[in-house]
């Protein structure tokens, strides 16, 4: 029974990166990532187009679909100010517990809180189980063929509002056709592509830039 590859993620962190410190917990995951084993975190390159959207938006309140080892969590939470705050959902209860784990080590549980289960599910909760009104930012990066139902669910429980950035990763590799082309033609989001590449690698990826009009 040897460990996965969350776990040895989690033990690269424990190893190279500082308490406390955000920006080393992100270089040690890249490092290990880049150099011992690819994992499918946003990594550096699509995560500078990350920084940027953030800093752009500077959202008091964001959501994450998809945390796995909590890379693109952490990174986009030391952006935040100091009342904002990160809600991630993660369905599978190892990557959840792994992600837990580097978040404490980058300091960072005060400003994200994880929640374990199916999008579907929770997103129709958020509202009444954390007093979200409307989120500034939404980060897509987890199930590809979960896209696109979960933006309209997320439209139909009145949790975007005109102006909400939603971002999302591996437009191209994996690849989402049936959310690129939503985002694309509907007269409700203005979108922009931002071509990148897939993490760790020279294959095409880009990550997708919608505004919610309203
Ligand atoms: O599948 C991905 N992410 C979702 C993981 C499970 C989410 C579970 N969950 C969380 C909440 N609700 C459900 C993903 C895959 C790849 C990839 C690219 C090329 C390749 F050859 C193999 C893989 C690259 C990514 O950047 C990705 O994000
Ligand atoms: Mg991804």
């Amino acid at each position: 029974t040897g460990s996965t590859r969350p776990q040895r993620i989690l033990r690269a962190v424990q190893k190279n990166a500082t308490r406390g410190d955000p920006c080393s917990v992100v270089k040690a995951i890249d490092d290990y990532c880049r150099h011992k084993e690819w994992a499918m975190n946003v990594g550096d390159e699509k995560g500078c187009i990350v920084d940027s959207v953030v800093s752009e938006v500077k959202p008091t309140a964001v959501l994450e679909l998809g945390t796995y080892c909590a890379y693109s969590t952490v990174r986009i939470a030391s952006l935040l100010s100091p009342n904002a705050k990160l809600i991630t959902l993660e369905f599978n209860s190892d990557y959840a517990a792994i992600a837990r784990e580097v978040i404490a080590w980058a300091g960072l549980q005060d400003k994200i809180q994880l929640v374990e289960g199916a999008s579907g599910e929770w997103i129709p909760r958020l509202k009444e189980e954390f007093g979200i009104e409307t989120f500034d930012l939404i980060f897509l990066d987890h199930w590809k063929d979960r896209y696109l139902p979960d933006t309209k669910l997320l439209e139909k429980c009145g949790l975007l509002r005109p102006g909400t950035v939603l971002l999302a990763d591996n437009v191209i590799c994996p690849g989402t056709p049936d959310y690129l082309d939503y985002v694309r033609n509907s007269q409700q989001y203005k979108s922009k592509f931002f071509k990148s590449h897939l993490e760790y690698t020279q294959e095409e990826d880009g990550l997708e830039k919608s505004v919610f009009l309203g």
